[in-house]
């Protein structure tokens, strides 16, 4: 479905948002790149997955991003994170700085000006610094103590936003979790393979906001997120209008393409956690949200993002058919948590992991 069907001022409350103009950056408009999945067939009893797996572990291989319809999860759901979220970023900025945590080991709460963003430019093979992201966020972690992780902290303000992002959280967790089937199927592994790894999770909720850009322009270099790849197992985005963008090799040269903006639907991709699972055999992709047009109109734009993060005590060892014959693999056993730290760690102190191969800042 294209991204004209999607009603806006349902999810933006009374917010105009104006989603005709061409996006600032980008250089591609291969439509078909990123895969628009229906994934019916995996939530409705007796249908024939077969054909949707085999779509997903294709996209999985060749993209590492795709976007799914035909998801199950209620429009309702959607809808009053959306409303919420926007009522949270729309609060005063002493309000929200209320709900900043004041600690560098988990980026839950309120955060704004995130400067993750120092990494590796891939053209000159130099490290540089990079602006900070252009956005706000707000984020919580798991709703169990299982998970090692800190107990979740509320604003003050909006009153009902903890019920609607726990039922949000909760139908997220949900959805990973038939994915994660599908995908397991997708690796010749049983249905229920990734089971064990992920009831405790550290799955983490983000909100993000990109202001609008009319009345206080970027700085020269400024994105609104810079080139990443994220860290956990898969990622589950729901974006209310086009600037996200993808890394390409088009003709041997590195390349951004759009990823299609699709009103009902999921982008799904995947993080260095898996790649690493998988011996490469998956993809993590860099990707980035790149400046709306600087034409004067009301740009905002809002996202929530779903990074599915395993167990903490999940070991992360490749995966039985990604091995090579003799059954080795390119990637040392680790344990999730250590991974997931010293991914977040080392974005924070500006390092980049060489020997990962990777660049730029990466999300928790
Ligand atoms: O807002 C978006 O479309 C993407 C955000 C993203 O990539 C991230 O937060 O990791
Ligand atoms: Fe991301």
């Amino acid at each position: 479905m294209a991204s004209s069907s999607w009603d806006m001022s349902n999810m933006f409350g009374s917010m105009k948002i104006d989603l005709t103009g061409i996006i600032a950056g980008s250089t591609n408009n291969d439509n078909a790149y990123v895969p628009i999945i229906d994934i019916s067939s995996l939530t409705v009893n007796g249908m024939d997955k077969k054909k949707t797996i085999e779509k997903i572990s294709k996209a999985c291989e060749e993209v590492g991003f795709m976007v799914i319809t035909g998801h199950g999860i209620s429009q309702e759901v959607i809808d009053s994170m959306w409303s919420i979220t926007g009522e949270f970023f729309d609060l005063a900025e002493d309000q929200k700085a209320k709900s900043m945590t004041m600690t560098s080991d988990y980026p839950y709460g309120y955060e704004k000006g995130e400067v993750l963003s120092a990494g590796k430019d891939k053209e000159k093979g130099e490290t540089v610094e990079r602006l900070p992201d252009f956005k706000e966020t707000f984020t919580i972690g798991p709703n169990n103590q299982d998970s090692g992780m800190p107990a979740r902290v509320w604003p003050e303000e909006p009153k009902e936003l903890a019920s609607i992002y726990k039922r949000y959280y909760e139908a997220m967790e949900g959805l990973s979790g038939v994915l994660l089937k599908a995908m397991a199927v997708a690796l010749d592994m049983p249905e229920n393979w990734f089971e064990d790894k992920i009831d405790h999770h550290m799955c983490a909720l983000r909100a993000l906001n990109y202001p609008d850009q009319s009345s206080s322009p970027p700085l020269p270099g400024q994105t609104r997120a810079g080139a990443h790849t994220d860290y956990g197992s898969l990622t589950i985005l729901k974006s209310g209008g086009p600037g996200l963008q993808v890394r390409k090799d088009i003709d041997g040269r590195d390349d951004w393409v759009d990823v299609p903006h699709v009103g009902d639907g999921f982008v799904i991709n995947l993080g260095d956690l898996m790649r690493r699972w998988t011996n490469d055999k998956w993809s993590s992709t860099l990707h980035r949200v790149v400046n709306p047009p600087q034409d004067g109109k009301n740009h905002r734009r809002q996202s929530v993002a779903f990074f599915h993060n395993l167990n903490g005590d999940a070991v992360v060892s490749t995966i039985e058919s990604c091995r090579d014959e003799e059954g080795g693999s390119g990637y040392e056993d680790i344990v999730a948590k250590d991974f997931l730290m010293m991914k977040h760690l080392a974005s924070v102190k500006n390092v980049v992991k060489e020997e990962e191969g990777e660049e730029g800042k990466e999300e928790l």
